[in-house]
């Protein structure tokens, strides 16, 4: 199997001809890390949220989807991740993809231009045929959940 399975298509938005395209950081890493398309600093206090542009948009087959996923790295030192994680990103989305941050530190933060702020991860996304049935087969959890195995 090659290296690169399927292609994607990226796209610059206009005017941003130096933002830097996502990039893996490592041979096998499952994400592009996604970098920050703000025309000057931008500041999160603490609680806000704000969606911050990467400069590109995608076109990718419809098995295709991509997640916007945060960085554990400023997840873990600066409170700052992804609110609606992971982010969808749908194979027909032709606008800007856009990261959604959230500041759930103490301190404000910064973000600078090119700054990697979050990663994108491409997913297989089987094609479903939902078919409407008035009886579901039989299981031994039946409709237990939401913790009735017990803690
Ligand atoms: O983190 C994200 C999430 C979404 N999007 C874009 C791409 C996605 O295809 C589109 C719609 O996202 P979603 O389906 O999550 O939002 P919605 O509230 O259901 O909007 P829509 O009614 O447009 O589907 O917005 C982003 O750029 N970043
Ligand atoms: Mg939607």
């Amino acid at each position: 199997m090659s290296l690169s399975d399927f292609e994607v298509q990226i796209k610059r938005m206009e005017g941003q001809e130096d933002i830097l395209l996502p990039q893996k950081m490592s041979a096998a890493a499952s994400g592009f890390d996604l970098h920050a398309a703000v025309s000057e600093p931008v500041v999160l206090a603490p609680g806000e949220r704000k969606l911050i542009p990467t400069g590109f948009a995608l076109s990718m087959s419809p098995e295709l989807e991509a997640q916007i996923r945060p960085r554990s790295g400023l997840a873990f030192k600066h409170g700052i991740t992804t609110l609606n994680s992971p982010g969808t990103i749908d194979a027909d989305y032709r606008g800007e993809v856009k990261v959604l941050l959230i500041n759930h530190g103490q301190e404000p933060f910064v973000i600078q231009r090119n700054e990697r702020i979050a990663q994108m991860v491409f997913q297989l996304v089987p094609q479903i045929g939902l078919r409407e049935v008035t009886e579901l087969t039989e299981t031994e959890r039946g409709s237990g959940g939401f913790g009735h195995t017990g803690r």
